[in-house]
């Protein structure tokens, strides 16, 4: 017989996301990372998940905690901020634990500048979310816990 899943989620948000509420608020609103973090813990919460949230803008210790979610967490929802575009390395580290992922944006990057409408990790998430402020981090969640309830049901 198979362990369960633990219920848990891990919360990443990437380089920059720390200044959500006082960057450019015309473009990313004013709510804050501290608003991302409660909406994401009472949504989870309502679904039967624990989450752990993590702020870097350092690509490396993003890197390390999603190496780190392997061994207590079922899922993940990340908002890599400007790394999107750029980050090989993030894209492997998410596959690399094989743990379903949210891709989460604030902004709807595909109406911005032509360098945002790439992203290295929109092929292999289990659920993106993009455009819709920060309300679109309780989409993800939700998205992502159905997401695992199928993977579980197939199991
Ligand atoms: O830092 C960010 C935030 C972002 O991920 C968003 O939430 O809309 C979009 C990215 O292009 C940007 O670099």
């Amino acid at each position: 017989m198979s362990d369960s899943p633990p219920r848990r989620l891990l919360l990443v948000n990437g380089p920059n996301l720390n200044l959500l509420g006082t960057r450019e608020p015309a473009v990313y609103g004013h709510e804050t990372l501290d608003d991302v973090v409660a909406l994401v813990e009472r949504t989870a919460d309502e679904l039967g998940y624990a989450v752990r949230a993590l702020q870097s803008n350092h690509e490396g210790v993003l890197i390390d905690a999603i190496h780190e979610a392997r061994e207590d967490c079922a899922g993940v929802v990340i908002n890599p901020g400007g790394l999107t575009h750029t980050s090989v390395a993030l894209r492997d580290a998410l596959t690399g634990v094989a743990l379903p992922f949210a891709e989460v944006h604030v902004s709807d990057v595909h109406a911005r500048e032509e360098f945002r409408h790439f992203s290295y990790l929109s092929d292999v998430a289990a659920v993106t979310v993009v455009g819709e402020g920060v309300a679109g981090y309780g989409r993800a969640v939700r998205e992502l816990v159905a997401a695992l309830a199928t993977e579980e049901d197939a199991s």
